[in-house]
């Protein structure tokens, strides 16, 4: 088809050369099997890392997720959030949102440093994020989707994107709307893929205004369930205890099921960016926590769906980008 840059990775212009927005459903210059001649075997060597490295420790799965989506909110899925310092730009890493925070990345240079010895300089850090999300949902139990790849990796980083374009757990359920918005998705996107926290686990520092001084008044956060927030004052104390550590999902960390949106409708959400998906009075985001709380094959097919539309974000304009050799460093 004339001006789809097939394959090409690059994206970010629509038919005829006219400029599109990132994200959404909009053709994102990808296809599902740009590695079938060049690295057929590259999905085979990501989900053998993958099973290893969650066998020994389950909730990575949850953080390589979370990678993925830290990624493609900051100038799109371009392996921005792997870089380290470099002397013209300064890592994600050290974000308000990613700091002592995001893990995973010894396991993307174990895929990388594989794949490397298959297929030299072919598979993008890019795609190996988005790859690496799919299998870890899969093999979380969770649904499996065909996955657009030729994603291209950046030659910078975004410390001020990362702190700017990430919402922070207490965001209102305006905040979070806007937050999606300004990256192509909607309020369907934002509730599905708030899904994902049915793994991993969270920080005392991300939720511990709830406990404590919700709203300035020293008071708990009304919308918490009692024996619960009796529970998380335990892992989580008034002072100290910052980096503790409780599940997303209490019932199930490291079973990808609907079991959060269950919680959600009984009071247990773990953040406030949670709680507000049915808390915050936006018709839309309440009706969705009802229905993907009760039907899980609804959730699994929008979750596959919105992670397809969350891994289209790119920039419309930018550099040319390239597949890096090692995921850390540009070439
Ligand atoms: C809607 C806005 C979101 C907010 C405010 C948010 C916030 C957070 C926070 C604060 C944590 C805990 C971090 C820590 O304690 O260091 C977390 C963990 C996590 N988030 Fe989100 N998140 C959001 C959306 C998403 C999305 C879209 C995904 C993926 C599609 C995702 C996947 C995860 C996963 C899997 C974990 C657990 C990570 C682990 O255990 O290592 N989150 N999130
Ligand atoms: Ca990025
Ligand atoms: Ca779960």
């Amino acid at each position: 088809y004339p001006g789809f840059n097939f394959g090409r990775g690059r994206g970010g212009r629509g038919v005829g050369g006219v400029s599109r927005p990132i994200g959404g459903q909009r053709f994102s210059g990808l296809s599902p099997r740009f590695y079938s001649q060049s690295c057929p075997q590259a999905n085979d060597i990501v989900i053998s890392v993958l099973k290893t490295a969650i066998s020994k420790d389950p909730r990575m799965a949850a953080s390589l997720i979370r990678l993925h989506f830290h990624d493609c909110f900051v100038q799109g899925c371009d392996a921005s959030v792997l870089l380290d310092d470099h002397p013209t730009f300064t890592s994600e890493k050290k974000s308000v949102p990613n700091k002592n925070s995001i893990r995973g990345f010894e396991v993307i240079d174990e895929i990388k440093a594989k794949l490397e010895q298959a297929c030299p300089q072919t598979v993008s850090c890019a795609d190996i994020l988005a790859l690496a999300a799919r299998g870890s949902t899969v093999l979380s139990g969770g649904p499996n989707w065909e996955l657009p790849l030729g994603r291209r990796d950046s030659r910078k980083a975004s410390l001020n994107g990362s702190n700017k374009n990430i919402p922070p757990p207490n965001s209102t359920i305006q905040n979070l709307v806007t937050s999606f918005r300004r990256q192509g998705l909607n309020e369907v996107d934002l509730v599905s893929l708030s899904g994902a926290h049915t793994l991993g686990m969270a920080r005392c520092t991300t939720f511990k205004q709830r406990l404590y001084n919700q709203n300035g008044n020293n008071q708990p956060d009304s919308t918490l369930e009692r024996s619960y927030y009796h529970d998380l004052k335990g892992v989580c104390p008034k002072t100290g205890g910052d980096n503790n550590i409780s599940p997303l999902d209490l019932a199930s960390p490291i079973t990808f099921d609907n079991m959060y949106f269950k919680l959600i409708m009984s009071g247990k959400g773990l953040l406030t960016s949670d709680q507000v998906l049915l808390s915050g009075k936006l018709g839309k985001t309440m009706q969705l926590v009802k229905a993907f709380a009760d039907d899980h094959t609804l959730f699994f097919n929008h979750f596959a769906r919105s992670m397809v539309r969350m891994g289209n974000i790119r920039l419309v304009t930018g550099n040319k980008g390239e597949v890096r050799k090692n995921c850390r460093r540009i070439n």
